[in-house]
Parts: C-alpha cells; structure tokens; sequence
C-alpha cells in the first residue's frame, strides 16, 4: 500500500492538546533573538544547552501531556486524586526529559506550567478562554500533592535566600504573568503593526519586566534580576523589538545577560504558556468536552 493511500487518524482530544503543549515549546525555542537563552543563534548562558536538545525534550515530553489531558477526563474533578495524579505524571515526565536530554534541566518549569494548563482544559472544552482555564489551573495548583518529596531545586534555594515566589506561586495565582502581561503585550505589539515573532519577543520581555525568575536569581542573584527587569522595559520603551532603538537595546541586554550568567528560564516558560492558552480557543472551541464540567 502507498502512503497516499492511508486514512488519516483522527487525533484524540488529549492528542490535541498534547500537540498544542508541544508546538508551544517549539515556537517558544525557536523565537529569536532571545536574550541569553537558547535559540536559534545559539546557546545563550547555557554551556549544557542546544536548540536540538531543547527540540528533543519538546517531542519528548507528548505523551505526558497527553496523559496529563486523559487524567482530566478520567477524575473530571478538582481535587486531590486528580492533582495527585498529575503529581506523578509530572515526576515521570521530568524523568523522561532528563533521560532524553542525558540529565540536562531543559523543561522542569514547563512540564509544571503547561502540564497544569492542558488538564485544565481537558477538564472543560467547552470553556477554554485563556482566563477560564488558568484560573482552573491554579485551583489544581492550589492542592497539596501528598507524595511529593521535599528537594533542595534551584527554586527552592532562591525562595529561601531572597524570599521569591517562583513556580509554584505563579500557577497559584492562576498565572498573571501570563494574563496581566504577556497576553495585553503580544495584542499590543500586533496591533502597532509588529511582525508575530516581534510580538512575541516583545510579551517575553514584557513578562521579564516583573518575574522574579528564579533561574535568574540562581545563577546572578539580585544584580542579575535587576538587570533583567530593567534592560527588558528599556526594550519596550525604546519601541519595542519590531523597532531600530528597541533591536539596541535588546542586543545590549543580550550582552548584559551573557556577562552576568543569567539566563531568563522562568520567563520563556511563561511565553510557552502564554502560546499555549491563547491558541486553545481557536483550536478547540468546536471539540466537544473530554469530561463534565469540573467541579
Ligand atoms: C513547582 C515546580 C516547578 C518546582 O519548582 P521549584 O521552584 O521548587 O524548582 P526548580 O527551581 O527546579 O524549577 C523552577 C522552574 O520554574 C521556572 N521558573 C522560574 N521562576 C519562575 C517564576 N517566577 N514563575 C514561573 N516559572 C518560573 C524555571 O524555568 C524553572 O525551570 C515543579 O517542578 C514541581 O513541583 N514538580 C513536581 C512534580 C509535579 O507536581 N508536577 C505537576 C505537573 S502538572
Ligand atoms: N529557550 C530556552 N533557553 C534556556 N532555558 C529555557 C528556555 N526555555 C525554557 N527554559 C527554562 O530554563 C530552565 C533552565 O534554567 P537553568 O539552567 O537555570 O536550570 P537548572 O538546571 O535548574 O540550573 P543550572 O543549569 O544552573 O544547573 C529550564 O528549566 C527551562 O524550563
């Protein structure tokens, strides 16, 4: 038989989603030029770090998001089976990357982040507004996972030296950074007539503006932060990246970056999510629900 002759396979809600997750992390890795992270100029701060592995950790990381979607269906609830379940999946798919990327760190914050918003929107197709389904997230964020053991991560070091609230906060919070500021800043820079990848350099700088990155505050500590929040808004008010004074500025902050170690790994996390909820409407507004409406 020829290729041309096979039925294509419908995809599956949860594959959808999982497709969606995926695609966000490519086109989040691809952006460039990213300052100081992985891209497609190069390796930013990172000497463990490529596009290829970053690409392969993506691809590898589908079939969690894919169980993470069918949990969803099977506990159609908020509550702590469901949020334990997820627990585990996020655990074996750290693992996953881990052995994909031969223990290199490539996604740990996007499993969390993105892991939360595609069970979030299997939980309620119907309802998939970007606002709906963080907020949904966050409720999930908000449980305490039981099994989880206590580990000495980067976040967890720099909650303690600096008192910042990282990952965890940020999706219990039902993401602002991602609602209050990257999605106004990706409609503003294409309303002023920016080119998509301009739009989207310019809602990651917007959301460095104010995270308190804890990959930043890791490796350069309060020096690097500062330098990060303030060189991303002289960016944006120089024009933004679509805009001569703008491309300046964000050459020098990429200089700045690389000089200090600092490497804004939390932010591009924030920018897949970003991707991933304002793409879920128009692809999923038709699908019927994998679940009831959750509680
Ligand atoms: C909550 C997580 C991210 C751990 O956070 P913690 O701060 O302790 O660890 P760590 O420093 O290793 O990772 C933080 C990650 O978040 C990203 N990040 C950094 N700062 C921020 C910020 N302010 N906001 C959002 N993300 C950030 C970084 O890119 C980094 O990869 C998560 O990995 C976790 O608890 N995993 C356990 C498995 C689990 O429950 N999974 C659920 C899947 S939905
Ligand atoms: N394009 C990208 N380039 C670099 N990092 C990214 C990119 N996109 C997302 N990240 C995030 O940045 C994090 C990597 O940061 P970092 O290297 O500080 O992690 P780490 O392994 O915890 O620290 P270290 O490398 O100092 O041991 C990853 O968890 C990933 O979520």
């Amino acid at each position: 038989m020829s290729a041309l002759q096979l039925t294509p396979q419908p995809v599956s809600l949860a594959g959808h989603l999982a497709d969606l997750a995926v695609d966000a992390l490519m086109d989040e890795a691809n952006l460039s030029p990213k300052p100081a992270l992985v891209d497609r100029r190069g390796n930013g701060a990172h000497t463990d770090l490529h596009l290829g592995l970053m690409h392969a950790s993506a691809l590898s990381l589908w079939p969690t998001f894919k169980l993470m979607a069918e949990a969803a269906a099977q506990f159609k609830t908020i509550g702590q089976p469901l949020r334990e379940e997820l627990g585990r999946l996020g655990r074996e798919g750290e693992a996953t990357m881990l052995q994909t990327t031969g223990g290199v760190n490539t996604h740990r914050g996007a499993i969390w982040a993105l892991g939360l918003l595609v069970t979030a929107a299997a939980l309620d197709t119907q309802d998939c507004k970007a606002a709906t389904v963080c907020q949904r997230a966050a409720r999930l964020a908000l449980i305490e996972d039981r099994q989880v053991v206590a580990s000495n991560s980067h976040g967890r070091v720099v909650a303690q030296r600096y008192g910042a609230m990282g990952a965890r906060e940020q999706a219990q919070l039902g993401f602002p950074a991602v609602m209050n500021v990257a999605l106004p800043q990706l409609q503003r820079s294409r309303a002023a007539g920016s080119g998509e990848q301009n739009a989207r350099l310019d809602a990651l700088l917007a959301i460095m503006t104010t995270l308190a990155d804890t990959c930043v505050l890791y490796r350069a500590g309060l020096e690097g932060l500062q330098a990060m929040q303030q060189g991303a808004q002289r960016v944006l008010d120089a024009g933004g990246s679509a805009s001569l004074a703008g491309r300046r500025a964000l050459h020098y902050l990429d200089q700045q970056l690389l000089a200090l170690n600092a490497s804004p790994g939390g932010a591009a996390d924030l920018l897949a999510a970003c991707l991933f909820v304002e793409g879920l409407e128009p692809a999923l507004g038709h699908v019927p629900s994998l679940a009831p409406r959750s509680a």
